[in-house]
C-alpha cells in the first residue's frame, strides 16, 4: 500500500488523516506510528503557513521523503480571531484541550448567541526534498456554543456548531465531520498531488 507522512503528533488529527487517505488507498503514517524517535518540532512561526512549513519541512528533511503538515486553529470574531495561531496553548502550556474550551466559554460568556460566530482554519504543507514548499488552506464557518456537547472529534469540536447544523462538531460522527471540516476543505484541493504518490 502507498505510504504518505503526516507531521503531526496529535491523535485527533492522524485518525483523520488516515480516514481520508484511506478512501484513496494511502496509509497516512503521523509521527506516532514511526519506530524512530522523532524530536518535537518548535512552532515559532506568525502565521499557520509559516507553522505549517516548519513541522513539513523539518521532518522532510529528517526522513528525506515527501511529508504533509497540517497547522489549524480556531477564530473567534467578537475575541478579534483568537486563538487563532495559538489555539492548542491558549490555556498555557502544557496544550490542554479541556482548559482551552474552558477559557474560550469563559471570555465569551457575556457574548449574545449572534455575535459567537467563528471558523476553524486547516493549513496544509507540502514539502518534498529539493523542491518549494506548497500550501493549501481550508476553514469551516460556525458559531460557539455556551457549554461543552459531544463525546467525538477533539480540540475545540465540542464548542463548535457548524454552519448549517444544530450540533456540535464533536456530536457529529467522523464521516460526517470529514464532508465538512477544515481539513477536508484542505486536503481535496491536494487530490492532483494525491494522484502522484
Ligand atoms: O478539527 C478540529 N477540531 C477541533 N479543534 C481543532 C481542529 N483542528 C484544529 N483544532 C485545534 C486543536 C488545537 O488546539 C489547534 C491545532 O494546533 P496545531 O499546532 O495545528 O496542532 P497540534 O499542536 O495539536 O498538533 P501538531 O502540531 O503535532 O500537528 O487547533
Ligand atoms: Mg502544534
Amino acid at each position: 500500500m502507498k505510504q504518505i507522512i503526516i507531521a503531526t503528533k496529535n491523535k485527533g488529527k492522524a485518525k483523520e488523516f488516515k480516514e481520508f487517505f484511506a478512501k484513496k488507498s494511502i496509509e497516512a503514517l503521523s509521527l506516532l506510528d514511526l519506530d524512530q524517535a522523532i524530536p518535537d518540532v518548535e512552532e515559532t512561526g506568525s502565521t499557520f503557513e509559516e507553522n505549517a512549513a516548519l513541522k513539513a519541512e523539518q521532518i522532510s528533511s529528517l526522513l528525506k521523503i515527501p511529508v504533509l503538515a497540517d497547522d489549524s486553529g480556531l477564530m473567534i470574531d467578537a475575541l478579534d480571531g483568537r486563538p487563532g495561531l495559538f489555539s492548542a496553548r491558549y490555556a498555557g502550556e502544557p496544550k490542554d484541550d479541556k482548559a482551552n474550551i474552558k477559557k474560550v466559554l469563559e471570555e465569551l460568556k457575556e457574548v449574545s448567541e449572534d455575535k459567537r460566530t467563528a471558523r476553524f482554519i486547516c493549513v496544509l504543507a507540502v514539502a518534498i526534498p529539493g523542491e518549494a514548499t506548497t500550501f493549501r488552506t481550508g476553514y469551516c464557518e460556525g458559531k460557539i456554543t455556551d457549554s461543552e456537547k459531544g463525546e467525538n472529534g477533539f480540540g475545540y469540536d465540542p464548542i463548535f456548531v457548524p454552519e448549517g447544523y444544530d450540533v456540535t462538531m464533536a456530536e457529529l460522527d467522523s464521516e460526517e465531520k470529514n464532508q465538512i471540516s477544515h481539513r477536508r476543505n484542505a486536503i481535496i484541493q491536494l487530490e492532483k498531488w494525491i494522484h502522484t504518490l
